[in-house]
């Protein structure tokens, strides 16, 4: 099996679960990866690929502009954009959107916001940001870096690395961890169908939580 078959088999893992067992399965090998206050702008939205990272700043005196790495983004990725969590400029809206969305990108995950939300619904197109608003970045933020390390919310996202997002926000698995923390969140799901089903068989929660382990899937592996 090539080095590429084995990240199109955990992305197939990864797809079929939930971002909150991802979670769950990181706090297990002791890994930061959940990017706290980034959602989704609607429930139904689900991104899981490769992470192609782009970097603003500020323009100061500078022109800028927003957008224009778009042409080089590869199908299947995962697009995470820093914009340093800011709430008062736009770094994403309705153009590119459309174009992300006819070249099979599989999402956008933003450190600050987005406008032209409406293109996104329309397109079934996800993007997981920090809000919306209306106000363009064009000449207030520069393009400083494309594929190098992001740090968000915490957490380093390199390149490559394996971004899931759904209704409950955006997670970050780097790609050498990933297949073991696919098989713990595949576990963890299981364990909590199974407290489910007991408990729907007529078990008091607890002792439905104190028979499979509820309490420690999470908890860090010695
Ligand atoms: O200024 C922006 O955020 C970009 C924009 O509206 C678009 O791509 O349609
Ligand atoms: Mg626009």
């Amino acid at each position: 099996m090539t080095a590429l078959d084995r990240a199109g088999d955990v992305l197939g893992r990864l797809r079929a679960l939930p971002t909150a067992a991802i979670s769950d399965a990181l706090d297990r090998v002791g890994l930061a990866g959940a990017l706290h206050g980034l959602g989704p702008l609607s429930n139904d939205f689900r991104a899981v690929g490769p992470a192609f990272t782009v970097r603003y700043a500020p323009a100061d005196d500078e022109r800028g502009s927003v957008g224009d790495f778009l042409d080089d983004v590869p199908q299947g990725a995962v697009i995470v954009i820093d914009n340093d969590g800011r709430t008062d400029v736009t770094v994403w809206g309705g153009i590119m959107t459309e174009v992300a969305a006819a070249r099979r990108i599989a999402g956008t995950v933003i450190n600050g916001v987005c406008r032209d939300v409406s293109a996104s619904l329309e397109q079934s197109y996800p993007i997981f940001s920090r809000g919306r608003f209306m106000r363009t970045g064009k000449d207030r933020v520069r393009l400083v870096a494309v594929g190098e390390p992001l740090r968000v919310s915490g957490v380093t996202i390199k390149p490559g690395d394996l971004v899931c997002a759904d209704a409950d926000g955006a997670v970050v698995v780097p790609t050498a961890d990933a297949i073991r923390v696919a098989e713990l969140a595949a576990h963890i799901e299981r364990v909590e169908a199974e407290i489910v089903a007991a408990a729907r068989a007529g078990s008091t929660l607890r002792a439905a939580r104190e028979r499979f382990g509820y309490h420690q899937l999470q908890s860090r592996q010695s």
